[in-house]
């Protein structure tokens, strides 16, 4: 079993009967999915998924995981999502599968949200992994020319197919090259001032739990922001 299988099927044991559970996206959610997959064929359990992702629909409609419209649903009970960054304050980079958009307006609806992760992914400050900034077509070449300006080393996200990638919710993707992010808070607040910017792949003071994927089997790690 790999690192992100054994995470993923760590993460499904935490579902219980009754909920409505949002699916996350990316390489190690998938196998959080096909483990909710399995106990809903083999033990009947009885949920309703949220997906983050047209990819993760089709997933979970392939496993028969019964489904909900995010906009079907009163809130999410517990959302299971995989991270690329996550520093030592808990917080997060994600969209490196371009999902960052529907992950956060799932993740914000949840109760409680857990990532899952390997232990590679866990740093001292966030930023080696480019930060995905979401931005609408139109004008977005002015944002990509600012962040250049900023120091910020942007980078159009592309396609198998060396094309600019298209999100599921029809934007384009701006990956920033930040190295080191001192201040996460403050760079999201300027992110969110900047119109045409959708959403950016910061996930500050978001998750409840994290599970580690280690050579020594999955550490669960309850985060507690009072300290
Ligand atoms: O956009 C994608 C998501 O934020 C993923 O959860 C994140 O990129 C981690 O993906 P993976 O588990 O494939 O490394």
């Amino acid at each position: 079993m790999n690192l992100k299988e054994m995470v993923g099927y760590k993460a499904a044991e935490f579902v219980k009967n009754g909920m409505t559970v949002g699916l996350g996206t990316g390489s190690t959610a998938y196998y959080m999915v096909e483990a909710l997959g399995k106990r809903v064929k083999e033990e009947g359990l009885n949920i309703v998924g949220v997906t983050t992702s047209y990819e993760t629909a089709d997933h979970a409609r392939d496993l028969d995981i019964p489904l909900k419209d995010i906009d079907e649903v009163e809130k999410i009970d517990l959302t299971i999502d995989g991270a690329d960054e996550i520093s030592s304050q808990y917080n997060g980079i994600k969209g490196g599968g371009a999902a960052h958009l529907f992950e956060k307006i799932v993740a914000n609806l949840s109760d409680r949200n857990i990532w899952i992760v390997d232990e590679t992914k866990l740093v001292e400050k966030l930023g080696a992994f480019p930060l995905p900034v979401e931005v609408i077509q139109f004008g977005s070449g002015q944002l990509f020319n600012l962040f250049k300006e900023k120091g910020y080393k942007p980078t159009w996200r592309n396609n198998k197919e060396g094309e600019r990638l298209v999100t599921d919710a029809g934007n384009l993707i701006i990956d920033l090259n930040l190295g080191v992010i001192e201040n996460p808070h403050e760079l999201a607040k300027w992110l969110d001032s900047l119109t045409g910017v959708v959403e950016h792949g910061l996930f500050l003071d978001c998750v409840n739990t994290v599970i580690v994927g280690t050579s020594e089997g999955p550490i669960v790690e309850e985060v507690n922001r009072d300290n």
